[in-house]
């Protein structure tokens, strides 16, 4: 089986997408969103992998360092053929608040046929599916997730608990969701096109990512649905024998705020409303 022909799913809950027969579709840049804290052990090679898809699409790669210690930003400059941007808190902010700078600045820059790549910045990503996610926007999706849990996709690499909880959480939230189309919850691998982060941005300001860890991927996705996006899902292979140092994953705090997200997602549907 061919990486092409390995499981695409699509929302049900889509709504049709009004007919655009003039318009021919076509293939923007991508601009990879890299949240990092503390990576500077990994970030060279990535971005080295980065320059690599950078040979055959347009990329510009936007890291945003989280108020790091070691040196996160200094070695960014200087990668050969890649055009990278460098965000900077000057304090540590978290994940969620490092994904929204990203968002932003990205959108900023960003045409309406390019889309946006969010990706961990820990070279577990096989960057090359870059190129796949490209190709899903293009044919129609506006949510792209890169899934541990489709046929083809795995995390044998992670630690047993680390798997647990992101099985569990996939299971937790597609049963409470009803988002059942959904495998991957909590990946930190997706793309978005750009019209749809822009609706939902101007929408939400400020508020379009609240929480601060690990559970904002999840919470994007919460808000997001109410554009009815088309969601598909590619398979990822987590590439975690790659990582360097220990996961920044806490994981009483991330079930804790996974929790916490659902109930306020379920009790209080006030700003969830349909955009
Ligand atoms: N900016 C910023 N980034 C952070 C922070 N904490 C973590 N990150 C970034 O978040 C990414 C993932 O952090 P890791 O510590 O590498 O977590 P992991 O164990 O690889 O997480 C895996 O499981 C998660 C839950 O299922 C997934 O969300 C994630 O994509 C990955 O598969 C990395 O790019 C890391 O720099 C923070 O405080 N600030």
């Amino acid at each position: 089986m061919t990486v092409d022909e390995r499981e695409v799913r699509t929302s049900r809950t889509a709504a049709p997408r009004p007919a655009t027969a003039l318009a021919t579709p076509v293939r923007g840049r991508a601009h990879v969103v890299l949240p990092a804290y503390n990576e500077a052990a990994s970030l060279p090679s990535l971005l080295r992998r980065i320059a690599d898809v950078a040979r055959t699409e347009q990329v510009t790669a936007w890291v945003v360092d989280d108020g790091s210690s070691d040196g996160t930003a200094d070695v960014v400059t200087g990668v050969a053929d890649l055009d990278v941007r460098l965000v900077r808190h000057p304090v540590n902010l978290g994940l969620g608040q490092a994904v929204q700078t990203g968002l932003r600045a990205a959108l900023s820059d960003a045409g309406e046929d390019d889309f946006i790549v969010v990706m961990d910045a820990d070279d577990t990503h096989d960057p090359a599916l870059v190129t796949r996610l490209g190709n899903e926007i293009l044919a129609g999706a506006d949510v792209v997730i890169c899934s541990r849990f489709v046929d083809g996709g795995d995390d044998k690499t992670a630690p047993l608990f680390r798997r647990m909880l992101s099985r569990g959480a996939a299971v937790l939230f597609r049963r409470v969701l009803g988002l059942v189309d959904v495998h991957d919850f909590t990946s930190g691998f997706r793309a978005y096109r750009v019209s749809l982060l822009t609706r939902a941005s101007t929408h939400w300001g400020e508020r379009l990512v609240e929480e601060r860890g690990f559970a904002c991927m999840v919470e994007l996705l919460l808000k997001l649905r109410h554009c009815h996006p088309v969601i598909t899902e590619v398979p990822l292979e987590l590439q975690y024998d790659r990582k360097q140092g220990p996961s920044k994953l806490k994981l009483r705090r991330t079930i804790v705020q996974y929790l916490r997200l659902l109930v306020r997602d379920r009790l209080t549907p006030a700003p969830y409303r349909e955009l």
